[in-house]
């Protein structure tokens, strides 16, 4: 007889303390259950503890901080720290942040970040995300590199050695540093920079798989979305839906060529032009181009699929639950938008949501959760 393997995986929340962070001298939450909702005034802290408990998930932030930042004023250090745990284990994960530096230990041990990326992911919705249809590339391609390096610590080195890489090609550019300095530099670009295009061209086209599924969901099929990821050395036509995914050894010939082709370009204008910083993502309703033609309600359609597609991406691909962190997003969605995230809060996803008013939660959803209402003169959390 086979005996099914013990649930190594399905880490939780158990608690999580934050000292000297941001606006809190000491923040405390004990016995997390399923779904917690922060209710608050303005400027209370409640982007705050999402910020804190992403950093102990994601192992990030989506305000892309400082170390220095996180700390509270007329403070030198600040920790934070979370107890997790699963069927099988129970986990003490800290950051500290001391002299404008941060760093991780697990169950008291040092850690490096990327040993501990995955290890309990999350996924964060907050209102700068809705403008991610129509927002820069750049917010695109982060929203891409975000999630893929909580999905694989190579997806987190190998991004990170590209931004070091082309921080200092844009050094040498701007310097206008020497034509064979420059060419050395162009070779590592074009290693690392090879394999940041497949892996988030590849993480793509999974995503996206996922993305239209949820799509069809919130729009009961009346609609159907397509995708486009179009990569530096290409024509960027933002009316074609076409995605290139080019296998490792076609995408360096590819890129080889255009660095070459735009050398002169690149030393006119001082500044790095090929490689996957500079790829871009566009979304189609119909084959029409979201960006351009969709409709406020469209485009917030597709950022909820997206958001919803990377919990379930993660799921599959980790085979570990991420946490939810909704940041103030109920308020800006309409009903019908508000209903799909919450048919969605009701599984078993762990989630934190946080809220200036309970009045964008249904009576179901509030019966389930832990309300936590931050600076009332009792500070209390009701069960209800
Ligand atoms: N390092 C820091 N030290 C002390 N206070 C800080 C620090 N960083 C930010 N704050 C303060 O934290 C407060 C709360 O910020 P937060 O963004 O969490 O508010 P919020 O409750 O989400 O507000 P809103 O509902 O307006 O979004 C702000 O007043 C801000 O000035």
């Amino acid at each position: 007889m086979t005996t099914s393997a013990p649930d190594t995986k399905d880490l939780r929340i158990e608690s999580v303390r934050f000292d000297h962070f941001r606006n809190y001298p000491m923040f405390k939450l004990d016995d997390v259950g399923p779904l917690t909702v922060f209710v608050g005034r303005n400027a209370i802290g409640k982007t705050n503890i999402v910020e804190g408990i992403e950093l102990l998930t994601a192992l990030s932030s989506f305000r892309n901080p400082t170390a220095r930042q996180l700390v509270q004023w007329g403070n030198e250090n600040a920790r934070l720290q979370a107890k997790f745990s699963s069927a099988s284990r129970d986990l003490d994960l800290a950051l500290s942040i001391a002299d404008g530096k941060k760093s991780y230990t697990l169950n008291g041990k040092p850690k490096k970040i990327q040993t501990l990326k995955g290890l309990l992911p999350a996924v964060a919705f907050t209102p700068d995300d809705l403008d991610l249809v129509k927002g820069s590339q750049g917010s695109k391609r982060a929203a891409l590199d975000a999630l893929g390096s909580q999905l694989s610590p190579n997806y987190y080195v190998i991004r990170k050695d590209y931004e070091k890489i082309l921080q200092h090609k844009n050094r040498l550019l701007k310097e206008e540093g020497s034509p064979s300095y420059l060419d050395a530099v162009d070779e590592t670009l074009l290693a690392v920079g090879t394999q940041l295009y497949c892996y988030r061209s590849s993480l793509f086209v999974k995503l996206l798989r996922e993305i239209e599924r949820y799509y069809r969901e919130i729009t009961d099929g009346s609609e159907s979305i397509q995708a486009a990821y179009v990569p530096s050395w290409e024509e960027h036509d933002p009316e074609k839906t076409e995605t290139f995914v080019l296998g490792k050894e076609d995408a360096l010939d590819a890129m080889r060529v255009s660095l070459n082709d735009g050398r002169e370009e690149e030393r006119r204008r001082r500044h790095a032009v090929i490689g996957p910083h500079a790829d871009r993502i566009e979304f189609f309703i119909e084959g029409k181009n979201a960006r351009i033609y969709g409709s406020q309600g469209q485009q917030r359609s597709i950022v909820l699929s997206f958001k919803l597609a990377e919990v379930a991406l993660i799921r599959d691909m980790l085979d570990q639950k991420p946490v939810l962190l909704l940041d103030d997003v109920m308020s800006e969605l309409d009903e019908q938008r508000r209903n799909a995230l919450v048919g969605f809060i009701s599984g078993d996803i762990q989630t934190f949501i946080t809220t200036t008013n309970l009045q964008y939660f249904s009576e179901d959803i509030l019966a389930q959760a832990r309300v936590i209402r931050l600076g009332a003169e009792d500070e209390r959390s009701i069960k209800r």
